[in-house]
């Protein structure tokens, strides 16, 4: 047989499509709120030495003759709570972002979604790109502010297929986007519309963003700036509406894990402390949050909300978060744009 005869293996990609995908991903959740899943889920996300950074051997431990034990049941009760018809809401509304930025891209590009623990994985989807004739991917974590505990193992993810990959595309990853003008102002849009369509005018707006443990940002992790610098763009230009001169801005983190001491000052502690001090009225956003999730619609949601009122106050709104909005598919649209240039 001469080299012309050999036949091209039935998984090979396709030669020369020169076609360019882009991957969505967003953290990933459990594929039902039963306990057994959602352990699996914990199991994964949590045995990721970028989540969790302390050594293997002494956490594996813990994670196992504790955690796993305990945490699954509790929030298994919280996923049930959140849980759609369609499923989770973080996979949901990540599977309509690809979807709607499917439809604004158009055909020069494939888009998919994937998340970073549970279903459907990166390499799955890196793969289904490739076969489908994809030379050049965009991957695209969808956290506006950079941490090693996400965006980070995103790339480490991908880059573990990389490795598996004989004939590999060409890989981007998104950058973070938290001071993007593009980000800024689809929040300052989406936050602005959310206010004035609620019954009643708060007198102080909190960002909740999620936390991370403390020595992470001693060791140099990027995230806390990138929180603050978000929430002093987004603050800037609230301020500036009309209607909204008055309005308070505060800046909180939330969802604590642990024992260890996470970022400060955390969500539930600020919405007691905001009641206790008198104020009647809140409204709370998680500009960090692409997408509405556990930790959003009951975290925030339910759990957030109750503690402020049975604190004293009156009114507490909990924003949703950009979503498949307007305002925010645009962004989208736009950041994804750019990224790609010169591949469409
Ligand atoms: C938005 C950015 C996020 C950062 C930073 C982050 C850090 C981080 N998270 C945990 C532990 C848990 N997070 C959980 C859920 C969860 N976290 C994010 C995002 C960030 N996490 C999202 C979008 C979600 C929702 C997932 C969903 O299915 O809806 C959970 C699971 C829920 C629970 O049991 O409370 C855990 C656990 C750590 C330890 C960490 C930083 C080190
Ligand atoms: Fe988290
Ligand atoms: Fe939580």
């Amino acid at each position: 047989m001469t080299w012309q005869q050999q036949q091209l293996p039935s998984d090979h990609p396709p030669v020369n499509s020169g076609r360019v995908g882009l991957l969505v991903v967003n953290l990933g959740t459990p594929d039902s709120p039963e306990p057994r899943d959602v352990k699996r889920y914990l199991k994964e996300f949590l045995s990721d030495p970028r989540v969790i950074e302390i050594p293997a051997v002494i956490w594996q431990v813990i994670l196992r003759g504790i955690i796993l034990n305990t945490r699954p049941k509790k929030s298994a009760k919280a996923y049930a709570k959140v849980w759609t018809d369609e499923g989770s809401p973080l996979l949901v509304i990540t599977r309509d972002q690809a979807r709607g930025l499917q439809n604004r891209l158009g055909d020069k590009v494939i888009v998919r979604h994937a998340m970073r623990y549970g279903q459907p994985s990166i390499p799955q989807e890196l793969k289904a790109l490739q076969e489908a004739g994809c030379d050049r991917i965009l991957l695209a974590p969808l956290y506006p502010q950079y941490s090693g505990a996400t965006t980070a193992t995103v790339v480490d993810k991908a880059a573990e297929y990389l490795g598996d990959t004989r004939w590999q595309a060409a890989l981007r990853t998104l950058p973070a986007y938290h001071d993007d003008p593009a980000y800024i102002e689809a929040l300052e849009a989406d936050i602005t519309c959310q206010l004035s369509a609620l019954d009643f005018k708060p007198e102080v707006l909190l960002l909740s963003f999620h936390g991370m443990p403390l020595r992470t940002l001693e060791l140099g992790d990027p995230y806390h700036c990138h929180c603050r610098k978000t929430a002093r763009l987004l603050a800037e230009r609230l301020v500036k509406v009309e209607g909204l001169e008055d309005l308070r801005i505060e800046t909180s983190f939330q969802s604590r894990f642990g024992k260890a001491k996470w970022l400060e000052p955390a969500t539930d502690h600020t919405l007691v402390a905001e009641a206790e001090k008198g104020t009647r009225r809140i409204a709370v956003v998680a500009p960090g949050f692409s997408a509405d999730c556990v930790e959003t619609l009951e975290e925030l949601a339910l759990e957030g909300r109750d503690e402020f009122l049975e604190a004293g106050g009156k009114d507490c709104a909990v924003l949703s978060c950009l979503n498949t909005s307007e305002a925010g598919m645009q962004m989208l649209e736009t950041i994804m744009r750019r990224e790609l240039s010169g591949w469409i």
